[in-house]
């Protein structure tokens, strides 16, 4: 039996940055994966998303200047986009695997599972640990209705050689109304069918209102408050039924109902691991209830946004904790968040459904950058940040609807993770002209002037 000080089950963001860490720190290191290096965001997740995002993002910026000077016709071919994305995206998990094992990492590949406290199977092999690391991520949902054989994810929606005519896509969350406006862009017609009565749960409901009135105004079509029933295949054509009698016919159905932690296979039992629907259970230090087995990332039974970031930061944390540099709980800061359509939506810190009972507190302010910025933006007159700030006039929350969302909002994020005051940001004289400049510029008057 092979004995190691750490043993990363996964090697997605949860784990690599903890297991490089340690490893280039002197401990013996390995990691088990099942399938390719480096985990859901590098292959099947965000990295190959934004990749092919990025055609749909200029096409719809370009169409804010229709009749303002710019001409001709962009389109996106398909195939030979998804060739870029395979040509890019494929490499990365070979690179990293290398790197991981130039640094002196043992990697097995396989599926891991407990024997007992001490030790895992994969395959024929027996390894043992002082500690473990579980950082096993979420896999999609499937719906338990008849013909869900004929339901395709996320990981196989990444991966489509052809477009199809006709797409479905059930659930309104965050992977369906990203992957809706990617396909429309591209030309195919959308229907999206989701059993609650709204989208995004979570998000800025103004901003989601707004983005879901674009939606429609594109010919994306939504219902609400209809739950998917079956799926038949008909005359070559698939159709999608709902508990009240609506059907949608079309040529592929998306299931993007959710994510689900993936613990089968781990034989958690055997280790005596706790874990509930939710995921695993851990406690301020990400300990299990086995107290030298961890958990990392997307797999632990969480309230916090389960991203890419997050997972990276628990991974250094646990780095921290192991190598003895740090004994402290583990303290979040204000997490950012994206939506990636077309435009975005980002929110940090505290939303306006957060401090729902107490407003009093809290000076909420809308500010209508797009309108009053036209020519620092895009034309894009519907952008607008709401920003929340606490009674000491420090900023504790915000959102933003717009096509630079996700940069606004890191800035937004480190103005509240660093309690930074007006005199702060003066300290810096930022580049024009530019949205982050604007839109600080418009925060100025509500925002503490100094420490
Ligand atoms: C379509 C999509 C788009 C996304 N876009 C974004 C985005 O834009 N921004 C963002 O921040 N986040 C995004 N996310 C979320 C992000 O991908 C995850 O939060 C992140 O990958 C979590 O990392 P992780 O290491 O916890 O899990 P994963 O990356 O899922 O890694 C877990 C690994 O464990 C392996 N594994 C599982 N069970 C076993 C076992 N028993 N033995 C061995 N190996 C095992 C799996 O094969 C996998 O490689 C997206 C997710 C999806 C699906
Ligand atoms: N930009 C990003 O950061 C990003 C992008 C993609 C995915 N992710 C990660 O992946 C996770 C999963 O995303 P997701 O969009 O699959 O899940 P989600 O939880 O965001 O959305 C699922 C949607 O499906 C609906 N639904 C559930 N059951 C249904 C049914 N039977 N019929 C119709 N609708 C149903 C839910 O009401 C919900 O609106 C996210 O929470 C996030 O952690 C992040």
């Amino acid at each position: 039996m092979e004995k190691f000080d750490v043993i990363f089950i996964g090697s997605g963001h949860a784990n690599w940055h903890a297991a490089v860490d340690l490893q280039k720190k002197g401990k013996k290191v390995a990691i088990v994966e099942k399938d390719l290096i480096a985990g859901t965001c590098t292959n099947y997740g965000c990295n190959a998303k934004i990749l092919l995002d990025g055609a749909a993002d200029l096409i719809h910026q370009s169409q804010a200047y229709t009749g303002m000077g710019l001409k001709g016709d962009l389109h996106i071919d398909w195939p030979e986009l998804m060739a870029y994305k395979q040509a890019t995206i494929n490499p990365i998990h070979l690179m990293l695997e290398q790197q991981f094992k130039a640094v002196g990492i043992e990697i097995f590949n396989g599926t891991a599972s407990f024997l007992d406290q001490h030790s895992i199977k994969v395959g024929e092999k027996i390894l043992s640990a002082t500690n473990f690391i579980i950082g096993t991520g979420q896999t999609p949902n499937r719906l338990p209705v008849d013909g869900n054989e004929f339901l395709h994810d996320s990981r196989e929606f990444l991966d489509l050689s052809e477009l199809p005519n006709r797409m479905t896509f059930v659930g309104a969350g965050i992977v369906s109304l990203e992957f809706a406006m990617l396909v429309k862009a591209a030309g195919t017609e959308v229907s999206i069918i989701e059993f609650a009565p709204g989208a995004l749960r979570g998000f800025n409901q103004k901003y989601v209102g707004k983005l879901l009135q674009q939606m429609e105004e594109m010919g994306i079509k939504i219902y609400f408050n209809e739950a998917v029933q079956k799926i038949q295949k008909r005359d070559n054509q698939l159709i999608v039924s709902t508990a009240s009698g609506l059907e949608v016919r079309t040529d592929y159905v998306l299931d993007a109902t959710g994510r689900i932690p993936n613990i089968n296979g781990l034989n958690l039992d055997a280790a005596g691991v706790e874990y509930k629907k939710g995921g695993i259970v851990v406690d301020d230090h990400l300990r299990t209830s086995v107290p030298h087995i961890y958990a990392s990332g997307d797999v632990i039974d969480k309230q916090i946004p389960r991203l890419t970031p997050t997972a990276t930061f628990e991974s250094n944390y646990l780095a921290s904790l192991l190598l003895g540099e740090n004994t402290e709980s583990i303290i979040y800061p204000v997490i950012a968040s994206v939506v990636f359509t077309l435009p975005r939506i980002a929110q940090v810190g505290l939303s306006e459904m957060d401090i729902e009972n107490k407003k009093d507190k809290y000076l909420i302010k809308e500010i209508p950058y797009g309108k009053r910025l036209r020519f620092q933006t895009k034309n894009e007159p519907d952008a607008e940040a709401t920003l929340i700030f606490n009674r000491d006039s420090y900023l504790v929350g915000a959102s933003v609807y717009g096509d630079e969302a996700p940069e606004l909002i890191n800035i937004l994020a480190m103005i509240i993770g660093l309690k930074l005051t007006q005199d702060d940001l003066n300290k810096a004289i930022l580049a024009f002209p530019s949205q982050t400049i604007g839109l600080i510029s418009m925060m100025a008057p509500y925002l503490r002037k100094s420490k």
